[in-house]
């Protein structure tokens, strides 16, 4: 196995304690076709860039902790209840009785969804820097930040600066650019003049950075792998998605491009935060790039495959053959349904 300076142990170790900070909410799909508007029956399950990561890690045997706030109110439940399903640690997780759980709807499509909120004054819009109090740094190996969480209020635009701040020690902090202009142009936003500028100061503070290229290009007007990392040069590891093309890591002066998986895609939404969590808890097992790269495309392959933001793992004996693959049979494969064919 590959080693690298992040001083990884190999996979028989004990697993690593992984903190995810930010906000979840009910989700609701339509279960039938057509408009949303006219749809009668919707799936309910839950979303939240934060706890997907957390859901991911928690599935690939880390021991992962979600650090939030809800609603007393059932859709709070439903949140504690699936992801306590996957075994994520709760016990941070503030219950709120004078605000409400989160929701957001999305419309499926293949090459975009719609999505709506419902969450402006939500409980975790009034998280603040007090959440950190109760975190146990020396246990933390990972904390993940997304650069959704600064745009619900100015208590959590606190906490990101706050969790920026604190002691990294071991630590590694890794910020998922996530930029959604939605929320960015509400309620919680108010008062931010420049949200580009506060998101790309905030994620250069971080040592591992996700963003698109696309998202780079909407927010910053830069899309070069160069560009981007002269915008943010002190992370240690930039990890650039270029959608269904791939993805570039960046990091001690040099740059790998590994291709992303050919899919077929029945929803991409969730897809960004599968492929975080697979290129962290690569990162966290010592692993080197490409295999971090790989493991990012495999999780997000199996995402694109469902309608939910987190969706069953492809079966493990593929992932292990295909993290091992040649360049010929990492291009030639398809997968569909969950499945890897080919
Ligand atoms: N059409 C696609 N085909 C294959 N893989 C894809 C496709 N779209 C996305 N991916 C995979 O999902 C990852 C995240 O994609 P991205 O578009 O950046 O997601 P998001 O916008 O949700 O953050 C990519 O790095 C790639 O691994
Ligand atoms: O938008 C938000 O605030 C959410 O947290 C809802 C979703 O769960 C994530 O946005 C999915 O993120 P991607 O994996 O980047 O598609």
């Amino acid at each position: 196995m590959e080693t690298d300076r992040f001083g990884g142990t190999d996979g028989n170790a004990e697993p690593h304690e992984a903190v995810c900070l930010g906000e979840s909410m009910v989700l609701f799909v339509p279960s039938g076709d057509g408009p949303a508007h006219e749809v009668d029956t919707w799936h309910r399950t839950i979303g939240g860039a934060e706890s997907n990561v957390a859901c991911h890690l928690a599935e690939g045997g880390m021991r992962a902790r979600w650090v939030s706030a809800l609603g007393a109110d059932p859709f709070g439940s439903v949140v504690l209840d699936r992801l306590g399903r996957f075994g994520i640690e709760l016990e941070d997780v503030r219950i709120d009785r004078r605000r409400s759980t989160g929701v957001y709807f999305k419309a499926p499509g293949h090459t975009g969804s719609r999505v709506w909120y419902n969450r402006t004054d939500s409980a975790a819009a009034a998280m603040g820097p007090e959440l950190l109090g109760a975190l146990d740094l020396e246990r933390t190996r990972l904390l993940h930040l997304t650069g959704i969480t600064p745009a619900l209020s100015s208590s959590c635009r606190e906490l990101v600066d706050a969790a920026l701040d604190l002691p990294r020690g071991d630590m590694l902090v890794s910020l998922d650019v996530n930029w959604r202009s939605l929320l960015w142009s509400a309620r919680g936003a108010e008062g931010v003049d420049d949200p580009a500028e506060l998101l790309r100061a905030f994620a250069d503070r971080a040592d591992v950075v996700l963003v698109g290229d696309d998202e780079a290009a909407e927010v910053w007007g830069s899309r070069s792998v160069s560009e981007i990392r002269e915008l943010l040069p002190h992370p240690r590891s930039l990890v650039i998605k270029h959608g269904a093309t791939g993805a570039t890591l960046v990091e001690d002066g040099t740059e790998l491009f590994e291709p992303a998986l050919r899919v077929d895609v029945v929803e991409p939404v969730g897809a960004g935060d599968a492929f975080a969590a697979g290129v962290l808890a690569s990162t966290l097992a010592g692993n080197g790039p490409r295999h971090r790269l790989r493991s990012g495309h495999l999780k997000a392959a199996a995402v694109l495959c469902t309608t939910d933001d987190v969706g069953p793992p492809l079966p493990e004996a593929d992932v292990s053959r295909m993290l091992l693959a040649d360049e010929r049979e990492w291009s030639s494969v398809t997968i569909r349904e969950g499945r890897v064919i080919g």
